[in-house]
């Protein structure tokens, strides 16, 4: 389907008040959406069904579903459009917003120095007014902006609307081979990947990939850990581990066991994650939250000519799971965008720099609603 066929598909069933993903996996030009037929709202309960899964932080609130069978499936490949950004504009510092950032930070770094955990990620929520006047031109052009992301436009009429471009893979698992990453860390990209990354960002990185690697250890076999590297996220450096294994068991025990992971939460992860709720002053709701495939079918043939007869015997149907973190997104309330960032807090971290790595974290959605 032409990109322009598909993107109206997506408006009628907006118009339609029926819920619909829409979304792109990172470095890939197909776009897929799923278009639920009816406004029901369907939950995952133990993530062996079929579908897309919109799941909160807090895993005490519900996950929810948008039915692979029922739903109507389209896809399109995404024709590169240019987007002309403005030159990035210089947004005003709200100072009450800077104060009350700076103080929960500081709270935190108290936190730990009284033992009270050893990272915990602080985050907030900034509205943005939206200038543009489709949802679907923000998405189109998301899917321009970060080509590496994991691009998406989720909407539920009982729920709400939300978009964004995240560069974190919670979970990927293809018939039993499992793959997932330790990302943390953060920079501003200024034209090289060779860079310097201080103590305090190695050790955060290094928390998350620990804590990955020993949550998944009941679960798996042939665990593997790659190499530290930097990644590039938007305007953004980050540190990432790659981490790879056989899957022994079902997913929802490994899923609970690694959400939320201390990139976004923290270590030991209850304590941490009781500070959030108690500190932070409003709900984060799906931010930080995980989304993507779930046990979906994927035709993995070699030979997609339907008249190889003799390939098509041997069609190797794969089920696959694709995860992402909810991050560098946004929720899509009227015409003003509530715009999610945070950063991860450690004995060393500084308030004033915590604050600008979310200011710049914020300009990866800001960029696009300028
Ligand atoms: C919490 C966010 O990002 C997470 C925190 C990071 C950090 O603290 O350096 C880096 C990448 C993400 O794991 C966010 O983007 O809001």
């Amino acid at each position: 389907m032409e990109m322009p066929s598909f993107l109206e598909l997506l408006e009628q069933q907006y118009k339609s008040q029926l819920p619909f993903v829409a979304y792109r996996k990172p470095n890939q030009k197909q776009v897929k959406a799923l278009l639920q037929q009816d406004d029901s709202l369907h939950l995952a309960v133990d993530f062996t069904e079929s579908g897309f899964v919109f799941a909160p932080f807090d895993n005490a609130d519900q996950t929810v579903l948008i039915p692979n069978e029922t739903s109507k499936n389209i896809e399109s490949d995404f024709e590169d459009v240019v987007f002309k950004h403005a030159e990035d504009k210089v947004f005003e510092v709200d100072e009450t917003e800077k104060d009350r950032h700076i103080r929960l930070v500081e709270k935190g770094i108290e936190a730990i120095r009284t033992n009270k955990f050893e990272k915990v990620v602080l985050s907030r929520k900034e509205s943005v007014a939206i200038k543009s006047d489709s949802v679907f031109k923000l998405f189109a052009d998301l899917l321009a902006s970060y080509p590496t992301a994991f691009v998406y436009c989720w909407y539920h009429p009982k729920v709400g609307l939300w978009l964004g471009a995240t560069p974190e893979t919670l979970l990927s698992v293809e018939n039993k081979r499992l793959s997932t990453m330790a990302l943390a860390g953060t920079q501003q990209y200024t034209g090289s990947l060779e860079v310097a990354w201080g103590v305090k960002e190695k050790e955060e990185q290094a928390f998350v990939t620990t804590f990955i690697s020993d949550s998944l250890e009941p679960y798996v076999t042939h665990l593997k850990q790659g190499n530290v590297k930097t990644v590039k996220a938007g305007k953004l450096l980050h540190l990432q581990t790659s981490i790879t294994a056989l899957l022994k068991s079902s997913l929802k025990p490994v899923i609970d066991a690694l959400h939320p992971t201390p990139a976004v939460c923290g270590l030991p992860k209850l304590a941490a994650k009781n500070f959030i709720i108690n500190n932070e002053n409003y709900q984060r709701t799906f931010y930080t939250g995980f989304l993507g495939e779930l046990n979906l079918k994927v035709d993995k043939s070699r030979n997609r000519n339907p008249r190889n007869i003799e390939n098509n015997v041997y069609r190797a149907l794969t089920n696959a799971t694709n995860l992402y973190v909810n991050l560098r997104c946004m929720e899509v309330v009227g015409s003003m965008a509530n715009v999610f960032v945070g950063g991860g807090i450690t004995k060393d971290s500084h308030a004033e720099s915590e604050w600008n790595e979310t200011v710049a974290k914020a300009m990866t959605m800001k960029k696009v609603l300028q």
